[in-house]
This record gives C-alpha cells, structure tokens and sequence, in this order.
C-alpha cells in the first residue's frame, strides 16, 4: 500500500487553478523528487498532503496513522535570542535528550546538542531541522527546498545525508525542489510539476559526463545528477515553463542525461 496517495487533485485559489489533475503516489521507502519552477504549485501540494490546503475536487489518501517528519525551506530564528540546539530540538513536549541525541546522530551530527543555534552552519542548521523531523521516528520525511542557501558541495553533502538516513531508518522521502536540472541522484523518481504534472521518470546518474563534471566538478560523491525532461505539449498561458527544452523530439517522458 502506498504511503501517500493522490488522485485527480485540483486546486484553486479564489478561482485561480493552481494544480489540475495531479496523481501521484509515495511508496514505502522510496525517494521522490518534485521539481518545478516557481509557482508551479510545488508548496501548495505539500500543504495539501499535510491537510492544510482544501482541495477544490480529487483526494489525498495516507496511510492510516502515517507519521509525517517536515524539513521546511528556511526556518529563521533571531540571531539574538540564545536557544542551544537541545532546547529547540525539545520545545515539543516529552522529547527527551536521548531521543535528541539518536536523531542527532541520525543526521549525521551527533556533536550538536550544546551548540548555539545561531552559531551553526548552513549546512549543520539543515541537519539539526533534519533531526527535529525525525525525532517522531517518521514513514515519511517531506523536504521543502531543504538545501537552499547551500552551495554545491553543502548540498551534496545534505543529499548523502538524506541517502544515509533512508538506509538507516528505511523512511520514504518526499522531496521539493525548484532547481530543475540538478537533482538527489538516489531518486527513484523524479516528477515535473508545472500545474499539471509535466513529465516523471528516473535522472540520469551522469557523474562520468563531461556536463556534469564541467558544472560541480568530481567532489560531490555522485549525489548530485542532472535531469533533463522532454515533451511535446504545449503549456496554457497560465503555466509558463520557466525552462528551456531540451530536446523536441519525444514524448512526456524522463529522458537520461547526456553520458
Ligand atoms: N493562500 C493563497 N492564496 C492565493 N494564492 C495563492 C496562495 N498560495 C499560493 N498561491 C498562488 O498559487 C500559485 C502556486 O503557489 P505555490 O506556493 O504552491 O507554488 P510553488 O511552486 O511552491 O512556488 P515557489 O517555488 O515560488 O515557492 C502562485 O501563483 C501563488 O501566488
């Protein structure tokens, strides 16, 4: 059974359709990857899995009981309020420090607890939200732009962590992206949203093309790959691609990157 299941959604704000018709599915320990320019609808998909947005028609099924971890985008905190790591990994009630500590560990940094939150990283900040997200021991870890503001390696890194985890703990993964060419290459799956689901398949593991190599050189471990999507239709005015097309000679399908 899938994790996460929907059918037909559509959505609208105030009349203005935002998503029509998208399918798609999350099955247990797989790792998706939801592409798609800027205001494809990416966010509004997720509120709606989380039950925060009403669908105008289709449906949203979970597993029952599923439990959901959430990495947001970019959570600020103000650089002058002191909270160690500790402390905002247990604002929710009952966590207790091992629990702290397990998912610290999980998430690739286990020497954080003591730290000041406005003192880490980009990249350590990540995985401390990582961490919060996967104290409840979640089926599902959804990502919402989770490496923006990290660059290359930073992001590769936090792919290999994310890699890690779905090895260690088995959970599915669902991920939000709006960086169309470059994607986690552990993805099972990648999906195109532009409104409408645009194209799927799998992205090419392409560390060896000259591409690939030319853009973020050999130091990323292969978790980086590109993703290169072809169709033949034309899009309505209301969803510009904000992309050029690759190739024009295919149908709706995920083709490989140049090797
Ligand atoms: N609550 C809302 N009320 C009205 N319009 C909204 C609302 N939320 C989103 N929209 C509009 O719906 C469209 C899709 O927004 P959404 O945030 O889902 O896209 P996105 O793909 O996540 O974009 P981004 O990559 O910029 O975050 C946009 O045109 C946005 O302005």
């Amino acid at each position: 059974m899938s994790l996460i299941s929907i059918q037909n959604l559509n959505i609208a704000y105030g009349g203005n359709e935002v998503l029509r018709n998208v399918s798609l599915h999350l099955d247990p320990g797989e790792i998706v990857t939801i592409v798609g320019p800027n205001g494809s609808g990416k966010t509004s998909l997720l509120r709606a899995i989380i039950g925060a947005t009403r669908p105008v028609s289709g449906s949203v099924t979970l597993k029952p009981r599923l439990c959901i971890g959430y990495v947001p985008q970019r959570l600020h905190i103000d650089p002058t309020l002191p909270i160690t790591v500790e402390r905002f990994m247990r604002l929710t009630q009952g966590v207790t420090r091992a629990q702290c500590r397990t998912a610290l560990e999980t998430a690739g940094v286990p020497d954080l607890l003591k730290r000041q939150m406005s003192n880490l990283s980009g990249g350590q900040f990540q995985r401390v939200m990582l961490a919060h997200a996967l104290i409840n021991r979640p089926e599902v870890l959804l990502l919402d732009e989770a490496t923006q503001g990290l660059d290359q390696p930073g992001s590769a890194a936090f792919y290999q962590q994310i890699e890690q985890v779905r090895q260690d703990t088995g959970c599915a993964i669902l991920m939000i992206s709006h960086e169309l060419h470059v994607v986690m290459s552990a993805s099972d799956r990648v999906i195109c949203l532009n409104g409408h689901v645009c194209c799927e398949g799998t992205p090419a593991v392409v560390a060896s093309a000259p591409e690939y190599r030319a853009l973020f050189g050999t130091g990323t471990g292969g978790a980086l790959a590109l993703y290169r999507h072809d169709h033949d239709h034309h899009h309505d005015h209301d969803h510009h691609h904000g992309h050029g097309h690759t190739s024009p000679n295919s149908n709706d399908k995920t083709t490989e990157a140049a090797e």
